[in-house]
């Protein structure tokens, strides 16, 4: 099979990808698999550092807000939609492949429309209860719609093809082994907290997570290992600032980016998270304990809706950003550690929302629209 991925501008669009690339090399060591990605996004990076082919197109999108730099940026974008298009149709014509595969984010919507224009198979995914614009404009003419979550199906192409499949997970996360990774991580017996904001970083869960672990080193009880993000550049000398030497605490590991997430999780006694959702895909397929903080600015609020789908099943605890101070984590924290028994429970509960066969319900899709295809 030749296949070509295209997703990205976070690792909320790019993971999926990998996952569904990783499993079709898995069943097909042979397959010739591309992925088209946006020139400066993550994926540039994440992309080869997964082992696979990697181009990228020159893409940005639309700002919504009115102010002069905007109105140049959206020129920009203007002309980035014309250039995209040749590249995309460049790229496809050079490759041909046999099927296409988009994950959202701005730079698939070019890729699979023209693919779809070539009358290259495409199908598309969807993360989230409330679809992103580009899935949303693609719902119409893919040959299959797959949906994490049934209710994006009402704000997409009410003709569109939609299979029910839940969220591609990497399968290094779902393999990997407790014992083994705390090994790597060369970790003692004292707890983890794992704690990150989203792919991009998140301030406001920086600010709070800076309070745990200046708390946390007056007693060494925790290991913590800390990612700050693209923006939060700040954290390590803050802690510094506030007399927290990371020389002297090896149990604290911060970093800008975590890579090696599928040990980490696999590591971690509790989690500490935004509510995107592949995260959250994520803490099920490994059974965590979580606090989670829904980031309130995104489209229709929908990290709240995806964070309470796991609070009301009682797989995890949320903590809501207009609550969110250092103190009201480390509380939170505490009470978790308090009775041996919490953790565990969020844990179980989390695991039994796992959906763990996402990525061979995906594999048979592509087959069958192949097959489709063919006949007609
Ligand atoms: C602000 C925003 O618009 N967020 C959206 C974005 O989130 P975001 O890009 O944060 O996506 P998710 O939380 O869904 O996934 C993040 C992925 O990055 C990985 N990871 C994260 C941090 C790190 O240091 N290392 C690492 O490997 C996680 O393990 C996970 O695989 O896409 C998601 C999926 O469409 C949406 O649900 C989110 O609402």
């Amino acid at each position: 099979m030749r296949i070509l991925f295209a997703g990205g501008g976070t690792a909320g669009h790019i993971n999926p990808a990998l996952a569904i690339a990783g499993y079709v090399r898995e069943q097909e060591p042979d397959a010739q698999i591309l992925y088209v990605g946006a020139k400066g996004g993550m994926e540039e990076r994440l992309v080869p550092q997964a082992g696979f082919a990697f181009q990228s197109i020159v893409i940005s999108g639309f700002q919504r807000k009115v102010t002069l730099q905007n109105i140049g940026r959206n020129l920009k974008t203007v002309v980035h939609l014309f250039s995209s298009t040749a590249e995309s149709k460049k790229i496809i014509q050079k490759f041909q492949p046999d099927i296409c595969v988009g994950t959202g984010g701005y730079v698939s919507g070019p890729v699979i429309r023209e693919a779809l224009k070539l009358h290259i198979p495409a199908v598309i995914h969807e993360q989230n209860a409330f679809p992103g614009v580009t899935n949303k404009a693609l719902s119409k003419n893919a040959d299959r719609v797959m949906l994490a979550n049934a209710d994006a199906q009402k704000y997409m192409a009410k003709n569109a093809r939609f299979v029910l499949t839940g969220n591609p997970v990497r399968m290094e996360v779902i393999r990997a082994d407790r014992t083994a990774a705390r090994r790597t991580l060369h970790l003692d017996s004292r707890p983890l907290i794992l704690s990150f904001g989203g792919s991009l970083g998140a301030r406001k869960v920086n600010e709070a997570v800076l309070d745990l672990i200046t708390e946390s080193a007056k007693t060494d009880r925790f290991q913590h290992i800390h990612a700050y993000g693209q923006y939060g550049g700040w954290f390590p000398q803050k802690l510094e600032e506030r007399g927290v030497h990371l020389a002297d605490h090896p149990n604290f590991d911060i970093r800008p980016y975590i890579d090696n997430m599928p040990e980490c999780l696999a590591a971690a006694d509790l989690v500490i998270c935004r509510a995107g959702a592949i995260t959250l895909s994520e803490l099920q397929a490994k059974g965590r304990a979580a606090i989670i903080i829904p980031s309130p600015n995104v489209a229709e609020n929908h990290q709240y809706y995806n964070a309470m789908s796991m609070v009301n099943r009682g797989a995890g605890v949320i903590l809501e950003e207009k609550d969110l101070t250092g103190a009201a984590l480390v509380q939170k924290v505490r009470t978790l550690f308090e009775k041996p028994d919490t953790i565990p429970a969020l844990a179980v509960n989390a695991r039994k929302m796992a959906i763990l066969d996402t990525n061979a319900r995906i594999y048979a899709i592509l087959q069958e629209v192949l097959k489709e295809r063919k006949m007609r």
